[in-house]
């Protein structure tokens, strides 16, 4: 596998090889104003290794962006820690940077000013900023658009554009929640080769939140599958499959063995699910 740096010395920028370690332990969400709230997970502890990419599966509801938003620090834990590289997560952090759905971009900003927003606000000098959003630009493939706005883009380079933009804080963490959801199948595709070829040229742990068992199967180290609310791991699943990865691999036999049994598990606990929203 080849993960070389993405040149942050030249940023001025040097990260330990080793950051990006996630731990949740025995971590439980409640919504509500006591502990009759209701629990969006329940006991839930994980271990995430530096540069690992993980996907989260599992049926709709069963808590995956409640888990992907404790380690972002938007929601604390009602009972449990969850830790970064051995700090407790308090609050949002730009080690930790995170992709949404929707694309989330400044609409009145250039897409260079929008990926050179972080770095700024972090401190640097204009010129450094604007050096290193032309870093990424240049990784993602749209040097050429950096004085576009985002409505002049299509959905895809949007959100090519919020990647770079949550890379440009050289986070040891990137978190994706169902990032490709809103885009059509050929630009999906497209969108997960493009992601992989970016995530070998930087040292970031990824966790990603899918409802796609083949996009979670094609991208992951290992997939982790929840279970209907509150969500708990049921499975946690190596991906033995070689990188770098081509849609060839759709059709590999080890592909098809894992794919099989995520989706007896999702299918399972979706049933659950739709049972107790029926209740
Ligand atoms: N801010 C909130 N207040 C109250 N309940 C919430 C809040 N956020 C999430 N929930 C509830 O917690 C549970 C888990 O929600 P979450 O969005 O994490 O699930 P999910 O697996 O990401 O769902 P989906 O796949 O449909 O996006 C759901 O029952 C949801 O209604």
């Amino acid at each position: 596998m080849n993960r070389t740096l993405a040149q942050p010395a030249k940023a001025g920028i040097s990260r330990s090889a080793q950051t990006g370690h996630i731990v949740l332990d025995r971590v439980t969400v409640r919504f509500g104003e006591d502990v009759r709230g209701r629990r969006a997970i329940f006991d839930t502890s994980l271990e995430i290794r530096p540069r690992e990419f993980v996907c989260l599966l599992g049926p709709s509801g069963c808590g995956k962006s409640t888990l992907l938003n404790c380690i972002a620090g938007y929601i604390r834990p009602s009972s449990g820690k969850v830790r970064v590289d051995g700090r407790i997560v308090e609050r949002p952090g730009p080690e930790r940077g995170m992709v949404f759905q929707q694309y989330s971009l400044f609409p009145w900003k250039t897409v260079r000013d929008n990926i050179a927003f972080g770095p700024l606000r972090a401190g640097r000098k204009r010129a450094d900023a604007l050096a290193i959003a032309d870093h990424f630009l240049e990784m993602i493939g749209l040097s050429g658009f950096s004085k576009r706005y985002p409505a002049e883009l299509s959905g895809g380079m949007q959100q090519r554009v919020g990647i770079a933009r949550a890379l440009a804080n050289y986070p040891s963490v990137l978190l994706m929640d169902e990032p490709f959801g809103a885009l059509d199948a050929q630009t999906r595709a497209m969108m997960q080769e493009s992601l992989l070829r970016i995530w070998s040229e930087v040292e970031t742990t990824v966790v990603f939140v899918t409802h796609d068992v083949d996009e979670a199967i094609f991208l992951a180290d290992r997939i982790v599958v929840m279970s209907a609310g509150p969500g708990r791991i049921i499975a946690d699943q190596d991906v033995p499959l070689l990188r770098p990865r081509s849609p060839d691999i759709l059709t590999d036999g080890t592909f098809i063995r894992i794919k099989k049994s995520c989706l007896a598990k999702i299918r399972a606990e979706s049933l659950k699910a739709f049972q107790q929203q029926n209740r």
